[in-house]
């Protein structure tokens, strides 16, 4: 079409009727995909062959970017929309083999606070592997699992109990849980430890079978491919090993770490993060006016930190305050980072350019070793 020439409104119309057909055709192709995907995914249960596979992965992003290339379009383009597809890929191949391992034969789980975010996850997990699911919740939201009002008096029909609310309540639940002495699996599956510690060391001193599980993501992940769990032992290995156990089948990698080492780690991992992105995006939202300019004008950096400080934004606050304030290293980590920051300002104020290079340069050589394979 001649650049000059405008559209009339029916040639208009008939152009996005036929990207109404082109979106149909695409959708229909990677419906195609994915059943070919699911029998890929069957023979490899079949014969334990790995889900993950990636040379192959590698050799379809490469020969899709070089498709793209000799077509005129944009190879990294390509790379993203194929890695999108992969992800689903291994996603679907993965919730397959888990709805078929019945690891839990129709055992009963309970979930308390079952209706939260993470609650829900567990939830759904325990249900794809073979449990038969109940949740402890006030909220009043609807549920596909068994509802249950009184579970103190109910304790004694689970083989699992998973304790999904937020910090503080669950060191309460726990120690409740310490005085009724259940006779299934115990864990609760919050993102700090140190809060619940009083409830799980009540919990062992009780001979509960006790462990701390620590998922690291949200509840929206598709497949847990490249994701980690978090395993704390709590004096009780067997319990450990039954937790390990129930996430066996995943494609997540499976981490223990000491109740100290998990939240020093968090104090980095889910502190700092949040910290650096909550001031982000509180300091954007406090320069008024410039915000909607800064929009129209940014750089990729600076759309790329703002997607990350938007979506930390957009998450529960009380929780994401627990998360600092009941780290206890919360403040060391904080004060690192402050120096670090006074350190960059004052290379600036002063003209210390030497200052400012080597602190790029060595953060960037400390994080590429750091990716290295066997790092
Ligand atoms: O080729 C396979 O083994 C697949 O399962 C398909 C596929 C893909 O989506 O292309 C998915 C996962 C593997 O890691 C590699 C490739």
């Amino acid at each position: 079409m001649e650049r000059d020439k405008t559209l009339t409104p029916d040639e208009l119309a008939r152009l996005r009727d036929r990207l109404d057909q082109i979106d149909d055709g695409i959708i229909d192709l990677i419906a195609e995909r994915e059943a070919v995907v699911t029998t890929i995914g069957n023979h490899k249960l079949k014969t334990g062959l790995p889900l993950r596979h990636y040379e192959r992965e590698r050799e379809v992003i490469e020969r899709g970017m070089e498709r793209a290339e000799s077509r005129g379009i944009s190879g990294e383009m390509a790379r993203e929309i194929l890695e999108t597809l992969i992800h689903h890929s291994l996603g679907n191949q993965e919730t397959n083999k888990l709805s078929q391992t019945d690891h839990g034969q129709g055992r009963r789980a309970l979930v308390i606070g079952g209706l939260g975010r993470m609650g829900e996850w567990m939830s759904r997990y325990l249900d794809m592997v073979g449990y038969r699911v109940d949740v402890a919740d006030p909220a009043e939201c609807e549920t596909p699992f068994g509802r249950i009002d009184d579970w103190e008096s109910a304790l004694d029909d689970y083989d699992v109990v998973v304790v999904a609310v937020t910090l503080r309540p669950s060191n309460d639940i726990l120690h409740r849980l310490a005085e009724l002495r259940p006779r299934g699996l115990v864990f609760d599956i919050g993102s700090l430890k140190s809060p619940m510690r009083s409830g799980l060391e009540a919990m062992r001193q009780s001979g509960c079978r006790v462990c701390s599980v620590h998922p690291m993501f949200g509840p929206n992940e598709i497949g847990l491919s490249g994701r980690h769990i978090l395993f704390v032992d709590v004096g009780h290995a067997e319990a450990l090993a039954e937790a390990r156990a129930l996430f066996a089948h995943t494609a997540a990698e499976c981490v223990d770490l000491s109740l100290e080492e998990h939240d020093e780690v968090m104090a980095w991992v889910l502190g700092l993060s949040h910290l650096v992105n909550v001031a982000f995006a509180s300091a954007l939202a406090q320069s008024g006016e410039a915000v909607p300019l800064l929009r129209q004008i940014s750089s990729s950096t600076f759309n790329a930190q703002l997607q990350v400080a938007a979506q930390v934004v957009s998450e529960n606050p009380h929780l994401y305050y627990e998360i600092q304030q009941g780290n206890v290293k919360t403040p060391d980590v904080v004060a690192h980072f402050r120096d670090v920051l006074d350190g960059l300002y004052r290379s600036i104020i002063e003209q210390d350019e030497g200052f400012w290079s080597r602190s790029m340069e060595q953060a960037h050589r400390r994080l590429r070793a750091d990716r290295q394979p066997g790092a």
